[in-house]
């Protein structure tokens, strides 16, 4: 049994979700289908997901909706229309639709918005599973509550309960192909609950997991992953085979293609993940395993985020105070911050965290607290960076990747305000200015993949030698 995640790019318009039905009665293996909700049609569009999302804002504000409440109906009916869906199944799914938009905002507004933007995907699975059984096909939509997908409760941001794997289980024996919405799903008190953006991965690596599934199939717009974003090089190399960790930490520093939580599930159950393009079935796409053959070239991807900053404490004989690390990341914990990453010194430490958690409020507190409680002499807060990873599972055994990067960086002049090299010895990442993140990885790019074959071999020759 195959699971098979359709993103919103697969599911745009009519056109598209017949590609995607096509797709999914090209091999019986295919019984447990996830989709998400219609995406961008073309560069300019707006993903359904996005509309929902302005919409629930204008509700919970008191503005007016009904503008945008008829783009997102207008999406659907469309494409009912074009998929010659009959009059009744068509008027059934608009009727559901509206009532999920017409909620009455609840008490806690962080429900309100996740129940509006499941129903970007509620209504595609409904949809999708219409036209395949239109088709003459035993489909059939399963809602995630029926199917005992149950989440933890924090609004906007679910992550699966254990006990979910084992009712999931069950789907293994539904006849037909089963459509089941991804995005979302409930607590054990029934309130609905999505993941996080982009978070219909996710939903496919659970359901992946749960049914032992042979093999994770993730259709997206693009005929692989690639080395780089292929919105920065113009067709970057391919990446044929990646093994899970490789990925884990690409997802992790930009490469959206996959959603950095998606892995686990998958990973933890040994499911092989295989990411394909809808409007190219035929390429092979990009595999993901916990395993591949050992290849010259050690770098595997280069990927960047912006969005960091970071907050650099600094006190004379730090490394002889016991305690201090614990004492300084306690004042994080208890302020409500997770950190990324601690790059540290023999005086000195510096606490990564995504900018957006830290409002100017917070860091008054933080800094009032770090000077007081730790008597730290030197506190420098810097916003505005991006940290840009080079990704490698060969990297543990070359010689020289970080003094090529360091010089490739230096003669794009991108100046380097931090270095750090994961102890897993998978990645080394470089914190850098927002501003010059792209012209980072354009340069890493050039330095690890550009280059022809043979100066690659002769490189590896040298440094060897
Ligand atoms: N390294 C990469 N390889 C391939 N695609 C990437 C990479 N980094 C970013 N992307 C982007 O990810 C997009 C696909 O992800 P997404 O938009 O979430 O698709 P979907 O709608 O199928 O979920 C691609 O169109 C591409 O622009
Ligand atoms: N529709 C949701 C979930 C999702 O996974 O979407 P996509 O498959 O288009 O990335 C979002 O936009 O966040």
């Amino acid at each position: 049994m195959k699971v098979a995640k359709f993103g919103g790019t697969s599911l745009a318009s009519a056109a598209q979700i017949k590609k995607v039905c096509e797709i999914v009665k090209s091999d019986e293996a295919r019984k447990l289908v996830v989709v998400s909700a219609p995406g961008k049609r073309y560069k300019e569009d707006t993903k359904v997901t996005d509309l929902l999302i302005r919409y629930a804002e204008a509700r919970l504000q008191g503005q007016p909706a009904e503008e945008v409440q008829s783009r997102i109906i207008g999406r659907y009916q469309d494409i009912i229309r074009e998929l010659g869906l009959p009059v009744e199944a068509a008027e059934e799914i608009a009727a559901q639709l509206k009532e999920a938009l017409h909620y009455i905002p609840a008490e806690d507004p962080g429900r309100f918005m996740d129940r509006v933007k499941a129903a970007g995907e509620d209504t595609c699975a409904k949809l999708v599973a219409r036209y395949l059984q239109s088709q003459g096909r035993e489909a059939v939509y399963v809602n995630p509550k029926d199917a005992g997908l149950v989440v933890t409760g924090e609004p906007g941001n679910a992550h699966v309960l254990p006990e979910a794997y084992e009712k999931l289980r069950n789907l293994k024996s539904q006849s037909g192909i089963v459509i089941f919405p991804g995005f979302f799903g409930f607590t054990p008190e029934g309130e609905l609950v999505t993941f996080s953006r982009g978070g219909s991965d996710i939903t496919g690596s659970i359901l992946a997991a749960a049914v032992q599934a042979e093999l994770y199939e993730n259709f997206t717009d693009v005929d692989s992953v690639y080395v780089v974003n292929p919105s920065l090089v113009e067709k970057p190399k391919e990446i044929q085979i990646i093994t899970y960790r490789e990925m884990r930490e690409l997802s992790y520093s930009g490469f959206s293609v996959f959603h950095e939580e998606a892995l686990y599930p998958a990973y933890q159950a040994g499911i092989p993940v295989c990411i394909k393009n809808t409007n190219n079935p035929q390429a092979p796409g990009t595999m993901i395993v916990s395993e591949r053959p050992f290849h010259e070239n050690r770098v595997s991807g280069i990927a960047a985020d912006k969005g960091f900053c970071s907050i650099y404490v600094s006190k004379y004989l730090l490394n002889k105070e016991i305690g201090f690390g614990r004492r300084l990341l306690q004042i994080f914990e208890e302020e409500g911050l997770s950190y990324e990453h601690t790059p540290s010194g023999i005086d000195n430490i510096s606490v990564i965290l995504r900018e957006k958690d830290f409002t100017p409020q917070i860091e008054q507190r933080v800094v009032n607290r770090l000077k007081q409680e730790l008597q730290a002499e030197d506190i420098i807060v810097e916003r505005g960076l991006s940290l840009v990873m080079i990704v490698g599972e060969g990297m543990r055994r070359s010689v020289g990747t970080s003094a090529r990067a360091t010089s490739a960086l230096a003669r794009a002049k991108v100046n380097l305000e931090m270095i750090n090299q994961g102890s897993s010895e998978v990645s080394m990442m470089f914190g850098v200015k927002e501003v010059d993140a792209d012209r980072a990885v354009i340069a890493l790019y050039e330095e690890f993949f550009a280059q022809s074959e043979e100066a690659l071999a002769d490189m590896a020759v040298t440094l060897k030698a």
